[in-house]
Formats: structure tokens, C-alpha cells, sequence
């Protein structure tokens, strides 16, 4: 059999804002579980950019035009410089996720900017992007879009759990991809770790040093969201009106708070797996070891903490995958995931053109 290795560049920007990740990634298309992440890099954002994409949901749609060309320029530049630094000289295509900047599926609306033909002109390659749009079209959530590459790059583990400012959870229920947000994690636990001066609770270290208080825990797990069934998610909206309310009820010592909220992750978390799961995990909460043991504690599963590379890049990686897909026009977007009317092949396709 002939091997077909495809190269390609993933580019993905998070919620968190701390920086753009890039990935240089080899897939064999015969296997595409076959996949080696050959260099990776995260670069960090300026300040004046960071509050560009923070206040752009505000922006008119004049202004997001702009920002949409701006940022396609930078990503751009930025994509060349990683090329010329690593020395690549071997790309069948970029899949950039852009950044999100507006997010309303229910009205149809979700907007990544990053413009995929300004990225094909400067780079002088072909660019897939907008992954989401024609899911939302199709009356999807447009998210998440990661679930089809836990499916295919890591059917060996029983289940994929992200630990970002949320944990997420995919797998597998017979023929259907299963896919939600458990509960919240470095949403809450960095605004304790900050107000002791830190920006995250490095490995765990404050909350163990913390008191276990009962009751906030127990009012924690009576949250109405824990008996919906998926699919279902999160977001800041909830935590500001659900969870930090609660929190600040009574006034308590930050090292606590840490304490308690750690181990009602690790609640929520523990009572997602059965017995012996075998289960990958990443995001940067996977560096909370704290966190972890307290999971280990409550269930007896095979949590399995990758290299730093996939822990901090897996979500790069699998954008480089969803292009692939695309290029290939195969299901890259689950119905069953972001209740789209069917499954389909996402994001479009730009090639360079002379400037
Ligand atoms: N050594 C560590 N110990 C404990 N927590 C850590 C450590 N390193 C990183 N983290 C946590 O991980 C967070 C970053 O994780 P990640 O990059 O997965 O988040 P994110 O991009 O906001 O996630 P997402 O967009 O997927 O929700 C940090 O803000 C911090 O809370
Ligand atoms: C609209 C959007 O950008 N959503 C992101 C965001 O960041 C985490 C979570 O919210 C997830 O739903 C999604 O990204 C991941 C990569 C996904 O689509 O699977």
C-alpha cells in the first residue's frame, strides 16, 4: 500500500486568550490515528490585542470587517514566522480555527475572525477555516467541534476529558458520539488562585494546603445543571449567576474555597467514568495534581496525563485534523455533538491569490 502522509499546520486561538497555538502535524491517511505533532508553538498575545478581542463583541459590523482583515494579517505573519523558524518546508494546506467573537447559535450567529483568504495570500498556501458556520447554519450549536477528533485520532481510550476553563467530556455510546461540559474548573479556581496574588493554583498546591468546608460543597452539587441529561454546556454567564453567587455567600478564606471547589471537580468528574475507564486527559487542568489524585480517590480509573505537547496542543492538532477532512470532503462536524440536522463536511477553503 502506498503511505499518503499529509502535512499540515493547525492554528487555534482559546477562550482564555493567553496566547495563538500552532502546530506542525504529519497524518498518514491510511491511518490518521497515525499522527505525529512535529513542532508546536504557542505565541503569546500582545496586550493591545488581547483587549481588541475581548471588547470586539461590542464592535459594529464595520469594525469586526476590520478586525476580521486585522487579525487574518497577524495570524498570517505569525503563521510565517513559525514556518520559517522550524525550517517547514512541506504543507498540503493551514487549518486555522480563527478566534470566536460572537457566539449565538440560537440566533445564528457565531463569527471566528481570522480571514482565511488574507491567510492564503500571505502564506502562499491553501487555508481551510470557519469551521462553524454552516453547522449553526444547519441548526447546530456550531460546538464543539472536537469530539469527531477524539473519535478518530483516540478510540484507545474509553473517554477524552478537557480540563479548560471548563472539563469537558467525549464518547463513545454505540454508533453516537457523546460529548458535554461536566462543570466548571480554571474559570473558578484561577479568581481564588488571583485573589492570593497567583494565576493559577499551580499543581494543586493552595487547595491542598486548603480546608474542605461541607456545606458549600453540598450546595454546589444540589446545581440543577448536574441531572440534565447532554447535550448540554457551559458558560460564564452561568458561573457569574450560579456559582459565584454561592461562593460569596458567607465570606471565606481563598485557600478554602480552592480546597472545596477542587474536590467537587473532582465529584462531578469521578461520577461521569465507571469503574476502570481508561481515560486521556488534557487541557491545563491535567497539571493539577491535586485534582487528579482527588478523582483517583473517589473512582478507580486509568486517568492517563499525555506528553505537555498534547496536553497543551491537542486542540490545535485536532483543527489541523478537521481540515484534513474537509480537503478530503468527509464528515468533519456530529450531529449527535452540536445538534445539527445532519452530519456534514465543514469550513471553507481558500487558495492564495497574487496581491
Ligand atoms: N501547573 C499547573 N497547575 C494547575 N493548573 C494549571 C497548571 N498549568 C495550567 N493550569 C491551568 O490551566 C489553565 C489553562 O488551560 P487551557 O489552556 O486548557 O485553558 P483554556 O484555553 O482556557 O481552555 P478552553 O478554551 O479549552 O476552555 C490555566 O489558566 C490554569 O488554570
Ligand atoms: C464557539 C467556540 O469557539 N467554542 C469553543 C469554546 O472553547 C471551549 C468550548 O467553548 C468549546 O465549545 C469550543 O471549542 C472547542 C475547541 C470545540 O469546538 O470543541
Amino acid at each position: 500500500m502506498i503511505k499518503n502522509e499529509v502535512f499540515s499546520i493547525g492554528v487555534m486561538s482559546g477562550t482564555s486568550l493567553d496566547g495563538i497555538d500552532f502546530v506542525y502535524v504529519k497524518f498518514d491517511e491510511n491511518n490518521v490515528s497515525n499522527f505525529k505533532i512535529l513542532e508546536a508553538k504557542t505565541i503569546a498575545y500582545s496586550d493591545l490585542w488581547k483587549d481588541k478581542l475581548q471588547t470586539a463583541i461590542s464592535f459594529s459590523e464595520d469594525k469586526l470587517q476590520d478586525l476580521d482583515v486585522d487579525y487574518g494579517v497577524l495570524l498570517g505573519e505569525k503563521i510565517n514566522d513559525f514556518i520559517a523558524e522550524f525550517k517547514i518546508d512541506n504543507i498540503d494546506f493551514i487549518a486555522s480555527h480563527g478566534h470566536t467573537v460572537l457566539h449565538q447559535p440560537e440566533n445564528g450567529i457565531t463569527l471566528q475572525v481570522g480571514n482565511g483568504q488574507i491567510i492564503a495570500n500571505l502564506t502562499k498556501q491553501k487555508v481551510v477555516c470557519d469551521f462553524r458556520t454552516q453547522d449553526v447554519k444547519l441548526g447546530g450549536q456550531g460546538a464543539p467541534l472536537v469530539p469527531i477528533g477524539d473519535k478518530l485520532l483516540f478510540s484507545q481510550y474509553d473517554y477524552c476529558l478537557n480540563l479548560g476553563g471548563f472539563a469537558n467530556v467525549s464518547y463513545q455510546k454505540g454508533e453516537e458520539r457523546i460529548a458535554y461540559d461536566i462543570c466548571p474548573v480554571n474559570i473558578v479556581l484561577n479568581k481564588y488562585a488571583q485573589q492570593l496574588g497567583f494565576n493559577y493554583d499551580d499543581r494543586g498546591k493552595i487547595a491542598a494546603s486548603g480546608n474542605y468546608l461541607l456545606n458549600l460543597d453540598t450546595e454546589l452539587r444540589s446545581l440543577l445543571y448536574y441531572k440534565e441529561k447532554p447535550p448540554k454546556s457551559l458558560g460564564l454567564e452561568w458561573v457569574q449567576e450560579e456559582v459565584f453567587p454561592r461562593i460569596e455567600l458567607v465570606k471565606r478564606k481563598p485557600e478554602d474555597v480552592l480546597r472545596t471547589f477542587t474536590d467537587h471537580i473532582a465529584w462531578a468528574i469521578a461520577d461521569v467514568f465507571p469503574e476502570n475507564a481508561k481515560v486521556l486527559v488534557t487541557g491545563g487542568g491535567a497539571f493539577n495534581e491535586y485534582l487528579i489524585a482527588q478523582v483517583k480517590n473517589k473512582k478507580n480509573v486509568k486517568l492517563i496525563i499525555p506528553s505537555k505537547k498534547l496536553i497543551d496542543f491537542k486542540e490545535a492538532l485536532i483543527f489541523a485534523f478537521l481540515g484534513l477532512l474537509r480537503v478530503d470532503n468527509q464528515i468533519n462536524c456530529l450531529k449527535s455533538v452540536t445538534g445539527a440536522s445532519k452530519d456534514h463536511s465543514s469550513g471553507e477553503v481558500f487558495y492564495p491569490k497574487e496581491i
